[in-house]
Formats: C-alpha cells, structure tokens, sequence
C-alpha cells in the first residue's frame, strides 16, 4: 500500500492542458509536463512571458482541470478547493472594508473558529509579521510592504501544507522586496509546509529555492530542474554576493534566455 506520509506534496504527471477561445482557436499551454514537489520544499518556476506558469498553480488548486494527465496532491488526485493549500499573488486578496486583524482572522473565522479566538490567533499573527499595533488599521492605511505582511498572516494563520506564490513581491520596490524575502524563508521554515514560487525574477528564485525549474516557451515542459545548494538560513540581502549563486545564477540565465528569445 502507498505510503502517504512519504508521497510528494505535489505530484504532476504527463500533463497537457489545452485552452479553447469562444473563436475555437486552441493554445496548448503545457504539454508533456510532469513535476513534483516534496514535503517541506520549496521550489520556484522560472520561464518566459505567457508559457504556462500561473496555469500550473491553477492545476495544482484544482480550479483548472488537465486536458490529460494527472495532478496529485498529497498523494491524492486533486478533487476541488482544498484546505491544506494557501496562496499570496500579486494583487492582494485583503478585504479593504476590513480592518487589518478582522481580515487576518478572516480564515479561521470562516473553519468555524469563534470570533474572540480568530481575533487572539490573528493577533499573534499579527505580532510575527510585526503589525501588531495596525490591526484597527483599514489596508488602505498601509503600505505596499505591510499589505504584504498582512497577506503572509492572512495565508499562514491557516497552516497551509502547501503555500502557491504568484510574483507575490513584485509590485514591491527593492528593499521592501528584501524584507518581505527575508520574512518570507522564516515563516516557511517555522511553517514546514511546501512553497510553489512562480517569479519572472532568477535572482530571487535562486535566493530563495531548494529547486529552481526552468520551463520552456510555450508550449511549456520542464526544461531543466536545478537543485541550488545554498546554505540555510540564508539573507536575501547577503546571498546574492556569493561565488556559487554568481555561478547559478549565470548558468540557468544561459537555459532560461535561449527561452525568453524563444518565446
Ligand atoms: N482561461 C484561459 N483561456 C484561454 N487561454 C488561457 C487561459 N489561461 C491562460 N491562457 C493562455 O495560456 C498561456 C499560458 O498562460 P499563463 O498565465 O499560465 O502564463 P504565465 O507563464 O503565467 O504568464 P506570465 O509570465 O505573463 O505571468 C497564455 O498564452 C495564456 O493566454
């Protein structure tokens, strides 16, 4: 019998997934496509505009079905919205007429939790984002880096085992991408969970991944996967000076560029 503690966290097979326009025009989007994911990883994809990155996060939350193929998600085929999952994308998914903790305790409100003890867990959520003293606050008091942090205790006060990141720091300027970077590595690592990162950036996929894939141009397949044996915990402001990132990085450009001119 399968051992499920041991299956990946995410496991895709063979996957095709083709898209019909109301024009009947069809754009194969992935083709051929098969990886995983294990327990505690944290992997980031990499690959030219328009070739498939975000569709595969839709595969994995079970909003998108495969044309063929299979997506496995703790062992289990992937059978509608699952709990175990959360998400951080480019747009934040706060509610602007909440107040700040009212929208962190959002989550465990909606599992059935009561309000008092949804508002004391968001709190401490809260206090490990280092928001403590905003939660009256609406977002739009905010800035862009605490909306961020708001979204990462929104997501993470739900436990998820599996954390789907979409470009979620890219609308952020330079420091406050460093930080949110830097805070996103320690609540992962507190967390356990597995992370699939989808960025446009390299540099921010080797700084923060155990595995960086590189998908091709569309139709997307996986080019390469590249294990980066970098030494943890690490400091996205420091890391990027060190001899073996200089060297991943100017290796997976040279894959991944081939693919952008593709593209
Ligand atoms: N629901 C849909 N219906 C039709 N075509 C779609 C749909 N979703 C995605 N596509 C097409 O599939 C291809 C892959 O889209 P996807 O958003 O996954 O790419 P991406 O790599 O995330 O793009 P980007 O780098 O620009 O964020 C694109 O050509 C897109 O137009």
């Amino acid at each position: 019998m399968q051992d499920l503690s041991t299956t990946p966290a995410i496991d895709m097979q063979n996957i095709t997934c083709r898209f019909i326009s109301p024009d009947g025009k069809a754009t194969i989007a992935l083709q051929d496509f098969s990886m995983s994911v294990e327990r505690g990883e944290f992997c980031a994809i990499v690959g030219p505009t328009g070739c498939g990155k975000s569709t595969t996060l839709s595969l994995i939350t079970g909003l998108l079905k495969p044309t063929t193929g299979r997506v496995n998600v703790m062992g289990q085929p992937v059978d509608g919205i699952d709990p175990r999952i959360g998400f951080v994308f480019q747009n934040d998914a706060i509610f602007p007429w909440r107040t700040v903790i009212d929208n962190v305790a959002a989550g465990p409100m909606f599992r059935g939790q009561r309000s008092a003890q949804a508002k004391e867990l968001a709190q401490e959520w809260l206090r490990r984002v280092g928001l403590e003293k905003f939660g009256q606050h609406y977002p739009h008091q905010l800035s862009g880096g605490m909306r961020k942090r708001v979204s990462l205790a929104q997501t993470f006060i739900n436990s998820p085992e599996i954390l789907l990141m979409d470009e979620p720091f890219s609308a952020l300027d330079m420091q406050t991408r460093t930080v949110m970077q830097d805070e996103l590595l320690q609540l992962w690592a507190a967390s356990g969970g597995s992370v699939v990162f989808v960025t446009h950036d390299l540099e921010e996929a080797i700084a923060l991944a155990d595995k960086v894939i590189v998908l091709t141009a569309r139709p997307a397949t996986i080019k390469h996967v590249y294990d980066i044996d970098l030494p943890r915990p690490r400091v996205m402001s420091e890391i990027r000076y060190e001899q073996k990132f200089v060297q991943y990085a100017r290796e997976i450009w040279d894959d991944l560029r081939a693919e952008v001119h593709i593209g």
